[in-house]
């Protein structure tokens, strides 16, 4: 035989005709070569498990999943189908693999469900169906169940576990399988064998309506069609030969008539001629997914019967099955219910008594648990507060330290400005020394040039008219600045820029430092709602009083700076003072040298001047009051300090501390008293008056007052000079003012004219004792030592009454009833002589005061003078003292230069900056010939 069929590809066959003639040319339109397209295709050279995985393995999820597959073998005798379905030991065919796949995939879903496998195997021979696993039950009949279903009445369905269960259940089935050589095959299987496996399938899980998944899977390894030629069988053999024909011709119609069903609805199948079609009947046109393995010999004897294969091969493809899944759903009968329901509880006290068993420990365990649980979230919570404390505690620490680093900023740029202020004024002194220099030297030399010229007019005898006219003019004078003026002018122009820059840097700090306690604000705020513990909420809150008194403290630290500076400045213009004086009294001792050595006359008037200055000299009285000046400076220095929680030194004139724990009250009556004591309060009451033991009487009480805060000799000394010049500027000034108001218009004409009008202490004292005024005698109350104020010394001095010579409706307004000008003096009468110069002097006071003007109308003169209480006011800038001449203010508006009515200030008249330009208005003082003002 030579080779006919042919696998072209995979889907492709190609089946030759053996019998054609290529050379038969009338034939050639008869050629019986046909071409099949399958699913697959093998050829000789496919193995077992080639065939099986591309047949059979996918319908086995399939019938685990309830549906039904069936898979069988088609062909001539000998084609190999018994091979291709049971296989040999070594190449175990179908039906082995088929198994050992099922087994192994119930095996990975076991757990969840639960599975029944069981088969029956059987044999239709000669149209007769026997049990091959119980030979002995002999012939089986087919039932149709009500649902049409067929059943093998009587079929032995064995339940089996595993794979290896079954196989020994097959090798014993096929041993009882008909098989017969025949001259076709040596094996030739003469029946059909049908492996039934059967798969139930079931949930694990409990419940009242139990679902039953059933696939089943139809294994057939059919009779070989055979020719008797072929075969050569006789007898018997042929008998089962045309059994085994006729079945499988009924098996071809079946497919030939459900392969056209498709196109003809009405087409009839016939099932019934045999009873492999009665029990393929599902199988084949119903509910099954069904493989049919054709199978042909290559050869070209077995032409014909290949031929005959495929087309039914090729035919069956047409049949469409419709699949759908077996389900039982079982129907429990009541007493089954009852049953479940026994067993549920059953299960459910099988369940209680192993927790009561367990119960006492496994309660003790949950409690501890539960403790366990609410200790750790306790922890957390701590833990969580812990941090949002510390969270807050930093913010509020930041934002505290921001404010006070703003704070120190503002101190130093405070303490720079005034440095600034200082530097500026020393420069200004240099200025207005020049400018009185220069007027000096002006009126100097007008009054050369007059001599000159009265001595040519005397010599010449007239032309004097055209002489005077000249003496206006300045002429050849030279008036050029020296170096230290212009750079004096330089230096005060950059300081003034400087000012302007530090107060724009204080603005900027101080915007800062404004929203830097609005953020603190806020946030203390809210601590209640972000802390709930009250202990958290404590702390923060005393955090924030810590801080509030830093804050307190940084203040008080710039309030002493501040003053420090005032002192300094203070110190400043004590010391020219000190210079000045030292010089004046090396004149006066050398005059009096001169007197002496020449024996001139002296007048009266000089005399008692004399007098007056040695009576000074000998009581030290200067000296004491700058040994108090500093010995109070350096306490205020030691007392500004101090930490509020330091003792509060008694002479401190107001500590920050003071100021707190100090009414104004106090002050006012404490700085009152000291005033009196020193017989400077009431000028009325200050005369000379006064008698020795009442003046003896104050001094012990100062003593005794200012003994007790410094416990030394040294203040007593002090107290008893300073009480000493205060008698004697007192009864000056009560001389002064004890004239009438036409004594002293006149004695300003007077001064005006240069001419003296001479009025000897004595001579005031008589008056004034004859006016009946008398110094009260003052008590001294322990208080004064805490309020010993040089300030108000000087302060009390200094007040004036303006209204005899500017009228009561002085432009300048008082601001309050503590701002006040010191230094702002009545004119006295002035006096030719040198004692009367030296008296006012001496007498004067040397404050001025940036704040305003104290304005003393006539009429009030006995209305006690309002203490500086205030320590703002008491520590303003007292550069400018006047010792020599009384200071004229008027008003400067703005920038301009410009004097209130309208004229430009005189060339001598010096523009002070004695403010922090906290106005647009200035005061200017005419300062005639004092080199400090
Ligand atoms: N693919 C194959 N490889 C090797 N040997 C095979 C193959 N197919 C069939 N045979 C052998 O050919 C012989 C005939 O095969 P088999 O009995 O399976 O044919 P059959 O179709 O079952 O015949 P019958 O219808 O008569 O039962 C056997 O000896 C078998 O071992």
């Amino acid at each position: 035989a030579i080779i006919i069929a042919h696998k072209v590809d995979d889907q492709m066959v190609v089946l030759m005709d053996p019998t054609e003639d290529p050379d038969d040319i009338l034939r050639a339109n008869r050629s019986r070569e046909r071409t099949f397209m399958f699913d697959v295709v093998f050829d000789h050279t496919a193995s077992q498990e080639d065939v099986y995985m591309a047949t059979t393995k996918d319908l086995i999820e399939g019938v685990i999943s309830g549906y039904n597959a069936t898979v069988f073998a088609y062909g001539p005798t000998g084609a190999g189908k018994t091979y291709t379905m049971l296989g040999m030991h070594c190449e175990p065919g179908i039906y082995i693999r088929t198994l050992n796949d099922l087994f192994r995939a119930i095996e990975a879903t076991s757990e969840s469900m639960q599975y029944n496998v069981s088969m029956s195997y059987l044999e239709i021979y000669n149209e007769m169906i026997r049990d091959l696993l119980n030979p002995s039950s002999g012939f089986l009949d087919l039932r149709e169940d009500s649902k049409g279903g067929i059943q093998i009445a009587g079929i032995t369905e064995f339940s089996t576990s595993n794979a290896m269960e079954i196989m020994q259940l097959l090798t014993k089935g096929n041993r009882q399988r008909t098989q017969e050589p025949t001259a076709a095959n040596r094996t030739s299987s003469r029946s059909h064998a049908v492996l039934q496996v059967t798969v139930k399938q079931k949930s694990r899980i409990k419940n009242i309506m139990e679902e039953i998944r059933v696939g089943r899977l139809f294994m057939i390894d059919l009779a070989g069609s055979e020719r008797a030629s072929q075969t050569q069988n006789t007898g018997k053999r042929m008998k089962e030969g045309a059994h085994i024909n006729r079945s499988l011709l009924a098996l071809g119609n079946c497919i030939n008539a459900l392969s056209e069903k498709g196109a003809n609805r009405s087409q009839y199948v016939n099932y019934r001629d045999s009873k492999l079609t009665r029990l393929l009947k599902d199988s084949l046109g119903g509910n099954s997914r069904t493989v049919m393995i054709a199978h042909i010999s290559p050869a070209s004897a077995s032409f014909e019967e290949s031929r005959n294969t495929l087309i039914y091969a090729d035919r069956a493809k047409n049949i469409k099955t419709r699949v759908k899944r077996n389900l039982l759903n079982i129907s429990y009968h009541i007493t089954q219910y009852t049953n479940i329901i026994t067993d549920l509880r059953n299960e459910i006290d099988r369940l209680k008594s192993k927790i009561d068993e367990q119960g006492p420990e496994r309660r003790k365990l949950e409690k501890a648990n539960i403790r366990d649980i609410q200790a750790e979230v306790q922890q957390h919570s701590v833990q969580y507060n812990r941090g949002e404390m510390g969270r807050l505690r930093e913010q509020l620490m930041s934002a505290f330290r921001q404010q006070m680093e703003i704070r120190r900023s503002l101190m130093e740029l405070e303490n720079t400005n005034m440095e600034l202020h200082i530097d500026t004024s020393r420069h200004l002194l240099t200025i207005a020394d020049w400018e009185r220099e220069k007027a000096h030297l002006a009126r100097r030399w007008r009054e050369e040039q007059w001599w000159e010229k009265a001595g040519k007019r005397k010599e010449g005898g007239g032309g004097g008219g055209g002489a005077e006219k000249e003496l206006g003019t300045d002429g050849d004078l030279d008036t050029s600045e020296p170096v230290e003026v212009t750079v004096a002018r330089e230096e005060i122009a950059m300081l003034l820029a400087e000012q302007r820059k530090t107060a724009v840097l204080k603005s900027e700090l101080e915007q800062k430092l404004g929203d830097t306690k609005v953020k603190v604000s806020k946030m203390e705020d809210l601590l209640p709602k972000w802390i709930s513990s009250e202990d958290q909420q404590e702390i923060l809150s005393l955090l924030c009083k810590v801080h509030e008194l830093e804050v307190e403290n940084t203040e008080i630290q710039s309030t002493a700076l501040r003053k420090e500076n005032i002192l300094q400045q203070k110190d400043f213009v004590i010391q020219r003072y000190e210079q000045h004086r030292t010089l004046c009294d090396e004149i006066i001792q050398q005059q009096r040298q001169l007197i002496e050595d020449h024996n001139l006359q002296v007048p009266r008037q000089l005399q008692e001047l004399y007098a007056i200055y040695f009576q000074e000299m000998e009581e030290g009285t200067l000296e004491s009051l700058s040994t108090l000046h500093t010995i109070t400076a350096n306490t205020l220095r030691v007392n500004t300090h101090t930490t509020p929680t330091q003792s509060i030194p008694s002479l401190a004139f107001e500590t920050p501390l003071a100021s707190k724990c100090c009414s104004k009250y106090y002050l006012e009556t404490s700085l009152t008293r000291t005033q009196n004591l020193l017989g400077l309060k009431d000028r009325s009451r200050s005369r000379l008056s006064s008698t020795p033991s009442e003046t003896d009487s104050s001094k012990s009480e100062l003593v005794h007052s200012l003994n007790k805060p410094q416990g030394s000799g040294k203040l007593e000394e002090i107290a008893t000079g300073t009480k000493s010049i205060s008698v004697i500027a007192a009864k000056r000034r009560s001389k002064a003012q004890a004239l009438p108001l036409e004594s002293t218009v006149m004695a300003l004409k007077e001064k005006e004219r240069n001419t003296a009008s001479v009025h000897s202490l004595e001579e005031t004292e008589k008056e004034n004792r004859g006016r009946g005024v008398i110094l009260k005698k003052n008590t001294l109350n322990s208080e004064i030592s805490s309020v010993a104020n040089f300030d108000d010394l000087s302060t009390e001095t200094g007040v004036i009454d303006l209204s005899n010579h500017q009228g009561s409706s002085h432009p300048l307004t008082p601001r309050g009833g503590r701002a006040n000008v010191k230094g702002l003096r009545k004119p006295e009468p002035r006096e030719d002589s040198t004692e009367t110069s030296l008296r006012k002097k001496r007498s004067r006071s040397f404050e001025v005061n940036s704040q305003g003007v104290r304005l003393v109308p006539k009429d009030t003169q006995s209305i006690p003078f309002p203490s500086i209480s205030d320590h703002r006011f008491a520590v303003a800038p007292r550069l400018f003292q006047n010792s020599n001449h009384y200071l004229q203010p008027k008003i400067v508006t703005g920038d301009t230069g410009k004097l209130s009515d309208g004229t430009m200030p005189p060339a001598n008249k010096v523009k002070f900056p004695l403010s922090h330009h906290s106005g647009n208005q200035h005061f200017i003082y005419t300062c005639d010939n004092n080199p400090y003002a």
